[in-house]
């Protein structure tokens, strides 16, 4: 196997549903062993693209291969081959843990399933709790056996949409540490996500409004094509001020971030004019800042929807 095996490779894909094309063309390319983030505001069209991925939905058109099967012609093949964590937790409450991994193993038809089950349940940390009821389980808990299900046929790909959704920071930092090492180990896992903590864990990262996707490439390499300037504002500007800042032909967005905000445009010299009658402003401090990724995101969102923030 050579290092940069593609295990997915599809170009042009398209889903509509009635009058609605919710998924525009999507070319995508995910190497063995990759994290790859998939973002994008809601209804954007993630979930479908993962479910045309994993053979749960025939593509209008396009083509293409999922772990170097056919999307088109193979699709119930993939559909075997991938580990598919759904959006809502999907398994079975009134069953303890291990009767719901015995139950996946079974329909999966894993081979030596007693075996595999007590082995994923360790590997998991799901040892000590394997008798009690899944609907019993906090979030986290949840989510955890909603990936040793995955994972009892060992697949060689995760397609995980918003697996951490509704998790507390430490279930959700645990979750992560399990997919860097499933990652390491070879597995490639292609996973959506609103969070930018989890954005900026993965390798790569795709960005899809609207049902385009609009960018491609590495957190650095997203920050930079974008070519925002940032400035942070801290202090309590008067809403007059904000407003006006927002409307302004060289701001592009106008965000809040915690007690400051982040004001972002193309022209940093432009940028800077416009800031400097606030500096002297009593109690409010400026200074410009590396944008973040949710602000290269924020920009790419207004910038597909032709507004701005
Ligand atoms: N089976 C379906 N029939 C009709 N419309 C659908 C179907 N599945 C999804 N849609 C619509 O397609 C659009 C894209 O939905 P999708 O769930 O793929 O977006 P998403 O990016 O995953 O959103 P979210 O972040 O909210 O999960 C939405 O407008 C949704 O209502």
């Amino acid at each position: 196997m050579s290092d940069h095996e593609l295990i997915i490779d599809v170009q042009g894909l398209n889903k509509r549903f009635g009058d609605r094309h919710v998924v525009k063309d999507l070319t995508l390319q995910v190497e063995k062993g990759q994290i790859y983030g998939f973002l994008g505001p809601n209804g954007s069209g993630k979930t479908t693209s993962i479910r045309m991925l994993c053979g749960l939905l025939t593509p209008d058109s396009g083509q293409g291969h999922c772990l170097g099967l056919d999307v088109i012609q193979q699709s119930a093949e993939i559909k075997r081959q991938v580990g598919y964590m759904t959006q809502k937790f999907s398994l079975w409450e009134d069953l303890s843990i291990r009767e719901n991994l015995e139950f996946v193993g079974r329909l999966f038809e894993v081979r030596q399933r007693r075996q595999k089950v007590d082995e994923t349940l360790e590997t998991l940390g799901l040892t000590s709790r394997q008798h009690q009821l899944a609907g019993t389980l906090s979030g986290g808990w949840k989510q955890r056996l909603a990936l040793a299900s995955c994972l009892l046929h060992s697949p060689k790909l995760l397609l995980l949409d918003e697996p951490t959704a509704g998790v507390d920071p430490q279930a959700r930092r645990e979750f992560w540490e399990e997919i860097h090492r499933l990652s390491a180990e070879g597995i490639t896992v292609l996973v959506s996500t609103h969070y930018m903590d989890e954005a900026e864990r993965c390798h790569r990262l795709a960005y899809i409004a609207y049902g385009d996707l609009l960018e491609t490439g590495t957190v650095a390499e997203i920050l930079a094509r974008q070519q925002l300037c940032t400035w942070q504002i801290h202090g309590a500007l008067s809403p007059e001020a904000i407003l006006q800042l927002k409307q302004h032909p060289n701001v592009e967005h106008v965000t809040s971030f915690g007690n400051a905000l982040h004001v972002s445009g193309k022209d940093a010299d432009q940028l800077g004019m416009l800031l400097a009658p606030f500096t002297h402003l009593p109690d409010i401090r400026i200074e410009p800042i590396q944008p973040t990724l949710e602000d290269a995101f924020i920009h790419l969102m207004k910038s597909s929807q032709g507004g701005k923030a």
